[in-house]
């Protein structure tokens, strides 16, 4: 069985962002995961997940003006410097937190612009550079058109091949299950054809992004699949619960 972490930007959310950590270590998590630490100090952060025994998983680094609509920067040629900034400004969170991981999202652009192309696979470069001397993985994600539209990174083929092309160790693919059955299905096959390059893994029912087991995929299969390819890291459960968080927990017992 996969170990699950839950994220805080999804579940728990009936408390304020600090108080989610023990809620979730009193829930039975060993680990969490989030969008974005940014709003308060890092030490703080790792604070709170440690006095809950917590692990931290994962976190994105900063996306830009998320309520302005940015989603991530790395495809935006006119914003390199920012990007440059969010990258520092993600390493020191990281490090202190004590993240393994940071995922770095596309932001909004055309997919076939070649600017946004060369741009985003530069950006990548560098990420995977500087994230691999601070000791940190790299994952990028392809996300659906219909939850993130316009997104640059969209396609799951385009971003493993991305992935085995740039050929560094520590940049690897955010297996997002609900963003793969979305766009593409075939969520097994993909699990198998991409597991030597899977960083980290997400989880929710589909459509409706809820608790596993609510949705149109056979979720018990799915979780079985991911043993068996060999994947040990944690398994993000990245999905607004269809009541309150602690309702909603019983598919754990149920798989
Ligand atoms: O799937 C998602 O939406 C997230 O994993 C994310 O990082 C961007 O919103
Ligand atoms: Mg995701």
């Amino acid at each position: 069985m996969p170990k699950f972490a839950a994220n805080l930007s999804m579940m728990f959310t009936e408390r304020p962002f600090l108080e989610r950590f023990a809620a979730a270590a009193a829930a039975g998590f060993t680990a969490v995961e989030y969008l974005f630490p940014y709003d308060h100090p890092a030490k703080t952060v790792a604070d709170a997940l440690r006095s809950a025994g917590l692990k931290q998983a994962l976190f994105n680094m900063p996306p830009g003006d998320w309520a302005a609509g940015d989603r991530g920067l790395a495809s935006l040629p006119d914003r390199r410097e920012e990007f440059e900034t969010a990258l520092v400004t993600a390493i020191s969170y990281a490090k202190t937190i004590e993240t393994p991981l940071l995922h770095m999202m596309a932001g909004i652009a055309p997919c076939d612009d070649p600017a946004a192309i060369a741009c985003y696979r530069e950006n990548l470069k560098k990420a995977a550079d500087v994230t691999a001397e601070a000791g940190i993985g790299l994952v990028i994600e392809p996300i659906n058109k219909r939850d993130m539209p316009g997104y640059f990174l969209n396609d799951f083929d385009r971003a493993f091949d991305l992935v085995l092309d740039l050929d560094r160790p520590n940049l690897n693919l955010q297996f997002d299950v609900y963003h793969r059955q979305i766009l593409h299905g075939d969520v097994i096959t993909a699990l198998r054809k991409m597991a030597p390059r899977i960083g980290h893994i997400q989880i929710a029912s589909v459509p409706n992004r809820h608790e596993p087991l609510t949705g149109e995929l056979d979720d018990r299969r799915i979780f079985q699949e991911i043993d068996a390819i060999g994947y040990r890291g944690y398994v993000g459960c990245e999905y607004r619960p269809a009541a309150k968080t602690e309702e909603g927990l019983g598919w754990m017992a149920a798989i």
